[in-house]
Order: C-alpha cells, then structure tokens, then sequence
C-alpha cells in the first residue's frame, strides 16, 4: 500500500474547513473509504488533538463514511496551535512532516501570500502540493506575482489552484455530452451556434460574507473564476484523452482567445446592486446596510459580461456571463440557442423560436428544446422539451477536487497561466467600472434584476 497522503488544513478553525472541505472529504471517504490519509488542522485558535479529532468525526457523522475509515482518520488526525505569519513557527511544523503532503491553505488570500514568502526560506518535503483557494491575486498582475512567487516552492504541476465548480459533476458532463455524441459535434460552432448565455443567478443574498464579498462582487466571486472555467469545458477543442496536460491545454487555449465583445466594456456589460426586498420568505436589507458592507466599495451584486471567443470555432457568437444574488429564483445554467433552419417550408406555422440546448447546472438536466407538432392541425408548430435528468453525483464538488490534489493529478485544478488569463479578461471590464464608465443599477432583492435585464438577452 502506498504512503499515506498527509492533508494539512492551513486555517483548519475557520468557516472553509468546517463548512466544505471537512464535509468534501467526508463525501471521499464515503465512496473511497481505503484511502489513507492523515489530516493534520493547523490554526493560532486554541485547540488539542481531541478537539480536532471531534470535529472531524462530526464533519464525518452521517456522511456515509463506513465507521472503521471514519474511526481510523480520526484517530490519526493531529491539531497543531501554531502562527503560521511567526517563521519559526512554521519551520516547526513542517519538521517531520513527510511526502506526500498537501499544504492547504485555507486562509484568507492576504494571509496565504505572506506563508508562501515565509516558505519560501525553508525546505519544503519532496512531493509536496500547494492548493490554494480563489481569489487567485486581485488583477493580472498580483495573479503574475504569486505564480512567480509559488513556482519559487513547487513546480507547476503540484499547486492546485482551487476552483469547487471544477468538481461539480453536470459541470463536468460537459465533456461527455460535448465529446461522446455525434449528434452535437457537428453542430458545435459559431455555424449553428447564435449565442450561449451562462447564468449563475442565486437567490442566496451576502449571507454574512461581507468580509470577503464586499471587496469582490458578482464579476469577481463568479464570472472571473467560476463561469469562465464553464466557458472553457463549453467551447475547448477535443481533448485526445482525460490526461490533465491534454484538458487544461484545450482549456487553456479558449481562456486566451477570450476577450470582451467588441473589446468595449461599456457597452458588452452590466453591473447592478440589490436593493431592500424579499427573497425567498425573507425580508432582505439592502447590501448597502447588511452588516460589514462598505458603501464605499461600490460593489455589485449582479452582473454580466458578453464575451468572444475569437477563434477559427466561435468567433462572431456572444458569450454572455451573468451571475447575481438575492434574485427571485435560481437559474444556473448554460442556455444555447441554434441558429434558425436555412430554409423552412412555407406554410408549416409557427415555428418561428429557435432550438435551445438547456444544461442545467442544479439540479442537473439537460433539455433539448425543438419545434413539433402541436395538437391538432399537422402543419402547426409548438416548442416542446426533451428533458433528461443527469444522474446524481457520487461525491460533493469539493471531494472530488480533494481527490485530485490528494492523488497529484492537477485535471481538476487551475494551470497558473489560466488564472493569469482570467484577470487579464475580466480586468478591462473592472477598470471601466472603477472608472464610472458603467453605471450601477439596482433591483429589487427576490426580483428578477433590474427592469429590462431578462434573464436571457435578447436574440442579437
Ligand atoms: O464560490 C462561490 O460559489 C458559490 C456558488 O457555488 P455553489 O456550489 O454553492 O452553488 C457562491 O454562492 C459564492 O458566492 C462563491 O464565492
């Protein structure tokens, strides 16, 4: 049996650990219950190994983790009280720590940059991985110098820059609808293909997440990370196989063909905030008065980008990304609507709306939007669904990403040069914003955005 995988949680008292990646490993072990691994909590709260040990078994009770794994990582779980910003500190923790070993760093991105400098005048152990959660560096630049700074630690393929939505599997399904069906290939391009709308709409509101959201928003916390990795599994070229330096190199190429529609951010995106409302059986304040928010930042709570792909493939097809809070119902999806039919005979009515593919993101589905025959009159036409529901997940996104890092397979982790991509796309929209060239809107919280948004724009 191999050496087991030690997991150092870097940050393990705070809101990431308990809330996703102790229940992500939980959701591993439940369906990988041999894997060994040690899970090692480091944080300046004060806690002993009893007390870590506790609350790994609570992240495991009722996780479908069979009792003897879940007894067993337990038991070997360790905590260590330690400042990771005091080097000496950190020195000793890495003492005796061998390979395979996983530095999480579950720390907020500030904190994370100041231990990797740190690290950087110690010897790290052979086989070691970095993972890091977004944000990745807050523009180009920042994202340039922390790649620089990490590749002074480990080489490329072990740092893992985390993104969960790589994890989640209709994400994922993408390649498999895309890649093992004859019937969409052909139709996969800008020749069929008028437009693809990526939406991301929530109707959670800040949650009590002023501290990190307040200084991100809508573009950053999701369409410069998230729906720009759904971009890429839409519109890469075929992969020849599931190795990770094939995928992440298709990927890699539509992030670098991608840039703002018309290179305009004035015109090709919006921006705007929730106001007071109700959403969901809640009253919600207004993000200007939810607590920690600093109206200062100017920070928005919905938006959206049309993007090109200017490529051989998709040039000349809108992309539009959206994404927002506190709306009236979630739609998390990628709509693809197909060009109308050359020609269509005359006297067949209505069929005037053209074909959709609908990937729905949660709870996954795929529907097949298409002109048939309405009741009665042959020759008139009604739009109809084919709907089929994606099976379920085997594990949560989070377990899924785990196993990669703890494995050392990168597929499911951001190349560096992908992370530099993505600020380099969504940084001219950022700069327009900050510059007022973009108004801010508001809506109303629990309604479907501003007047006139829609969720999905009009046909070009
Ligand atoms: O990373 C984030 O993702 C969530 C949405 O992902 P989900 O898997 O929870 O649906 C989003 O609410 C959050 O603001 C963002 O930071």
């Amino acid at each position: 049996m191999s050496d087991p995988t030690t997991l150092v949680i870097l940050g393990a008292s705070g809101d990431l650990t308990s809330r996703l990646l102790l229940p992500g490993l939980a959701s591993l072990l439940a369906v990988e219950p041999d894997r060994r691994v040690h899970v090692v909590g480091v944080d300046r709260a004060e806690l002993d190994d009893a007390g870590w040990r506790a609350k790994v078994t609570e992240a495991f009770t009722g996780a479908g983790v069979p009792e003897d794994a879940a007894a067993e990582v337990a038991a070997d779980a360790r905590y260590v009280q330690a400042d990771l910003l005091e080097q000496e500190q950190l020195a000793g923790l890495l003492d005796g720590l061998g390979g395979p070993l996983v530095l999480y760093f579950a720390l907020p991105p500030q904190v994370s940059q100041k231990v990797c400098g740190l690290l950087e005048r110690l010897e790290l152990p052979e086989d070691t991985r970095l993972a890091l959660e977004k944000p990745f560096g807050h523009e180009l630049e920042s994202a340039q110098e922390l790649n620089v700074q990490l590749l002074k630690l480990v080489p490329e393929d072990r740092i893992h820059r985390v993104d969960h939505f790589l994890g989640v599997n209709t994400i994922l399904n993408l390649i498999g609808i895309r890649f093992a069906n004859r019937l969409l290939q052909p139709m996969w391009s800008a020749e069929h293909i008028e437009r693809v709308v990526i939406s991301y709409d929530e109707t959670l509101a800040l949650e009590g997440r002023a501290g990190y959201y307040d200084g991100a928003g809508a573009l950053v916390d999701m369409i410069q990370s998230h729906l720009l990795q759904i971009l890429a599994f839409f519109a890469m070229e075929a992969p020849a196989s599931l190795d990770e330096v094939e995928v992440r190199s298709v990927k890699a190429q539509v992030l670098r063909a991608t840039r703002v529609w018309g290179e305009d951010p004035t015109t090709a995106s919006r921006r705007a905030r929730y106001t007071a409302g109700r959403s969901e059986d809640r009253d919600v304040p207004s993000y200007v008065d939810e607590e920690g928010v600093d109206p200062a930042n100017d920070t928005e709570t919905l938006a959206e980008v049309v993007l090109e792909v200017a490529n051989a493939r998709w040039a000349g097809v809108p992309f539009v990304l959206r994404s927002g809070k506190a709306l009236r119902e979630p739609a998390k999806q990628v709509v693809v609507t197909f060009r109308p039919p050359r020609h269509v005979p005359t006297g067949l009515k209505d069929c005037t709306e053209p074909d959709q593919l609908i990937l729905e993101l949660k709870p996954g589905a795929v529907d097949v939007v298409l002109s048939m025959n309405a009741e009665g009159d042959p020759f008139e036409l009604e739009q109809k669904v084919i709907r089929a529901e994606l099976g379920k997940s085997r594990m949560l996104p989070y377990g899924e990403v785990l196993a990669g890092i703890l494995d050392g397979d990168p597929l499911l982790s951001i190349r560096g040069d992908v992370a530099e991509d993505c600020w380099r796309i969504v940084d001219p929209v950022l700069a327009a914003w900050r510059a007022g060239s973009v108004p801010m809107q508001d809506y109303p919280a629990g309604s479907d955005g501003p007047d006139g948004w829609g969720v999905v724009p009009p046909r070009s």
